[in-house]
C-alpha cells in the first residue's frame, strides 16, 4: 500500500515535469519522505497568551508545522489526530504538513503561470495561507491527512471564537474555506496544481463554535484535466451531517497564463 502511495506521488511529479519522477524535494509538503514521525507542536502552554504571540509573525512560525497539536486543541481533536497518525503508521494515510507560508514545489510550479515572475515571487513572499492567517486557536485549526490508494482525503477541523456567523455558531464562509482546502487538498494530490472551479455546499445543520468536525472528501471522476470531488462535514461521533459538497477542480494548462 505504501509503495502504491509513493507511486501515486511520483507520478505526481512527473506531472508536474520533475525529472522522470523523481522523489520530491525533501521540503515538499506532499513528499512521501516529509513528516516521517510528526510530532507535537506543543509549546509550554501559557494561559492567556494566544492572542498576540510575538512568534507568530516570526520566520520560525511561518515555516512551522501548523497541522501538529497545540494548548488549543481540544481533547475530541488530539483523540482524532492521534488515530490518523496511528493510521498513518503502515503508509496507507499519510500526514500533511501546513504552513502559513512556505515555498512549496506547488508554489514553483504555479509561477509558470504568471507572466511576471518577479513580481509574482514579490506577491509571494508577503503572503500567507488564508486558513492559517489567524492567531492559534481563534480562527482555523485544523490537520489533514490524504489516503492515496482511495484517493481521500480526512480534514480534522475545530473552528475558533474568530470564525462566527450567527452567534455561538461557524460563519458559512469559513465552513466554505475549509471545504475547499480539504477538496483542494485532494485535488492537487491527485493530479497536481488545480484550482477551483465550482463548488456547490448544502448546508444541513449549523456547527457550534469550538466543536470538532470532520471533512471527509473524496475523488468521484477525472475527466481529462477536470477532477470531480465530493466531500461531507459529520461531528466526531458521526451521528450529525453538518454540510454536503460537490466540486469540480480544473487542473491548470501550462499553456495559459492565469493574469
Ligand atoms: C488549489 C491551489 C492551487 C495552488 C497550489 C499552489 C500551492 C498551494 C499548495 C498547496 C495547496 C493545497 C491545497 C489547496 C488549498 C486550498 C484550495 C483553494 C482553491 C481555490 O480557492 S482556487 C480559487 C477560486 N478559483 C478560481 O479563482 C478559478 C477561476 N477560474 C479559472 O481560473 C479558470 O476558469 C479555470 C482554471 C478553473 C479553468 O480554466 P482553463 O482555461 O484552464 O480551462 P477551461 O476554461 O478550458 O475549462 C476546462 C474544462 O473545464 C470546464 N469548466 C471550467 N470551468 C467550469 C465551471 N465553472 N463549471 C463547469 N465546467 C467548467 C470547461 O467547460 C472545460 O470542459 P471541457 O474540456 O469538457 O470542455
Amino acid at each position: 500500500m505504501l509503495r502504491s502511495c509513493v507511486s501515486r506521488l511520483r507520478t505526481l511529479a512527473v506531472q508536474r515535469g520533475l525529472p522522470g519522477g523523481a522523489p520530491l524535494p525533501a521540503k515538499d509538503p506532499w513528499s512521501p519522505r516529509v513528516n516521517p514521525g510528526a510530532g507535537r507542536r506543543e509549546r509550554a502552554a501559557k494561559p492567556g497568551c494566544v492572542r498576540g504571540d510575538p512568534r507568530s509573525f516570526s520566520s520560525e512560525v511561518m515555516h512551522m508545522d501548523l497541522s501538529l497539536p497545540n494548548p488549543s486543541w481540544s481533547e475530541d481533536m488530539r483523540l482524532l489526530f492521534d488515530q490518523f497518525m496511528k493510521k498513518s503508521e503502515d503508509g496507507s494515510w499519510k500526514h500533511l504538513p501546513s504552513y502559513k507560508s512556505k515555498f512549496t514545489q506547488e508554489t514553483e510550479d504555479i509561477k509558470i503561470y504568471f507572466p511576471d515572475a518577479k513580481l509574482m515571487k514579490e506577491k509571494l513572499s508577503q503572503a500567507q495561507l488564508f486558513p492559517r492567517s489567524l492567531e492559534e486557536g481563534l480562527g482555523f485549526e485544523y490537520a489533514m491527512f490524504h489516503n492515496c490508494v482511495e484517493d481521500r482525503t480526512v480534514c480534522i477541523f475545530q473552528g475558533g471564537p474568530y470564525l462566527q456567523g450567527v452567534p455561538g455558531f461557524l460563519h458559512g464562509g469559513a465552513i466554505a474555506t475549509m471545504i475547499d482546502a480539504t477538496l483542494g487538498t485532494c485535488a492537487v494530490v491527485a493530479i497536481g496544481v488545480a484550482m477551483t472551479a465550482s463548488l456547490n455546499i448544502s448546508f444541513k445543520r449549523p456547527i457550534p463554535l469550538g466543536s470538532v468536525v470532520v471533512i471527509n472528501s473524496q475523488v468521484d471522476k477525472v475527466e481529462g484535466r477536470k477532477l470531480f470531488l465530493s466531500c461531507n462535514i459529520r461531528s466526531v461521533d458521526e451521528k450529525t451531517v453538518y454540510s454536503e459538497a460537490t466540486s469540480l477542480f480544473v487542473k491548470l494548462d501550462p499553456k495559459t497564463r492565469l493574469t
